[in-house]
């Protein structure tokens, strides 16, 4: 027996102590219509090949099934599944070891991947290229180099942040693949399937509730649906009708457009501090005690896509869907900022 490599990481996250709702093969995995199809034609090609599927990189926000679509990859493609993320290979080392272990087509996952340390970086990019690592042994005059063969395997790397990617890192994926928010119809679908799998069956509009306020992410509706069933078991009869799921998520505080104490703090605070913006994001950070990342990967994607937000060279401005659903009224447009009266 091997002792546990620290640098592969076991799945950490708290929903997925609920293994029994990740999807475990393609046809079940809802929505991502496109990337879906490309990937199947991919898969089936490597296994009758007898390839190695080429390097695939998701990108896109946070839970909408990054980590899902790889391990069902490896499950389809026959192969083992090996994870790891960006932070823990520390050194080249760490990576070699994992390299060297790997089986002829193992699927290696590298999650975070934006955040590998360049050191680690260079020695990942000959053996994506041409399944060689090159490693150096010894110290100052006594140090040279050895060339080790390593099986053909395929990364899948993840990343909720495409533009921090290298470029010679993001040239070396053939299957660049970005992830979209979720149709609510799509969500709709997700949600009915697990409710029915917890055991607290969903009628349409409850589904639908659940779906509509889940911020086009499945992680979001799996959370969401969780707690109404909480709720359903509870204070109700164990089923999932609309006025159940509205009086459980309003009494969570997700609002009809899905967004939460957080969305509302950082729209509230651009409104009433910054007369609408443009502000930028270190202020913002700063006047929510908020890293700009978190801000950047979980709180604005979503309200960029819904059109409550704008980004401009200048900063964050709020659209007037924003001072709708806020309730307040937009200033009027400033001189200047008018083509109809400017
Ligand atoms: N298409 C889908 N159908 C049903 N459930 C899904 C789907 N995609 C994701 N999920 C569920 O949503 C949760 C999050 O998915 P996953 O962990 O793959 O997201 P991710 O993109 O890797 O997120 P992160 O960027 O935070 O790592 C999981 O519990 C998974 O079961
Ligand atoms: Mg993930």
């Amino acid at each position: 027996m091997t002792e546990p490599d620290p640098t592969l990481r076991p799945e950490p996250l708290p929903e997925d102590g609920d293994r029994a709702l990740r999807p475990q093969v393609l046809d079940d995995f809802i929505g991502q219509a496109e990337a879906r199809a490309n990937l199947r034609v991919f898969i089936q090609s490597a296994r009758q090949r007898g390839e190695a599927m080429d390097h695939t990189l998701f990108h896109g926000p946070p839970g909408l099934g990054k980590t899902t679509l790889a391990q069902i990859m490896a499950r389809e493609l026959g192969v083992n599944f090996r994870m790891t993320s960006g932070p823990v290979l520390a050194k080249a080392g760490d990576l070699a070891a994992i390299l060297t272990n790997l089986e002829a087509r193992d699927v290696l996952f590298i999650d975070e991947i934006h955040r590998l340390n360049p050191a680690v970086e260079e020695v990942l990019y000959p053996a994506l290229e041409d399944y060689e690592l090159d490693l150096v042994i010894g110290e100052g005059p006594a140090a040279r180099t050895v060339r080790i063969e390593l099986q053909p395997f395929t990364l899948v790397g993840a990343t909720t942040r495409m533009g921090l990617l290298t470029t010679p890192l993001r040239d070396r994926f053939g299957i660049p693949t970005r992830l979209q928010f979720y149709s609510v119809d799509e969500l709709h679908e997700i949600v009915t399937r697990n409710a029915r799998r917890l055991g607290a069956p969903a009628d349409a509009a409850g589904a639908r509730e659940i779906a509509r306020r889940a911020r086009g992410t499945p992680r979001i509706a799996g959370r969401l649906l969780r707690r109404v069933v909480d709720f359903a078991v509870v204070e109700g009869d164990g089923q999932i009708t609309r006025a159940l799921a509205d009086g459980a998520l309003t009494r969570l505080g997700v609002d009809h457009l899905g967004l939460d104490g957080a969305d509302r703090r950082y729209l509230r605070l651009i409104a009433e501090n910054y007369g609408g913006g443009p502000v930028g994001i270190e202020t913002l950070s700063a006047a929510l005690s908020e890293s700009r990342d978190s801000l950047e990967e979980v709180v604005e994607p979503y309200l960029l896509q819904q059109g409550l937000i704008q980004r401009s060279p200048r900063g964050r401005m709020l659209a007037r869907k924003a001072w709708e659903h806020l309730g307040l009224a937009a200033p009027a447009p400033r001189k200047g900022q008018s083509d109809l009266f400017g």
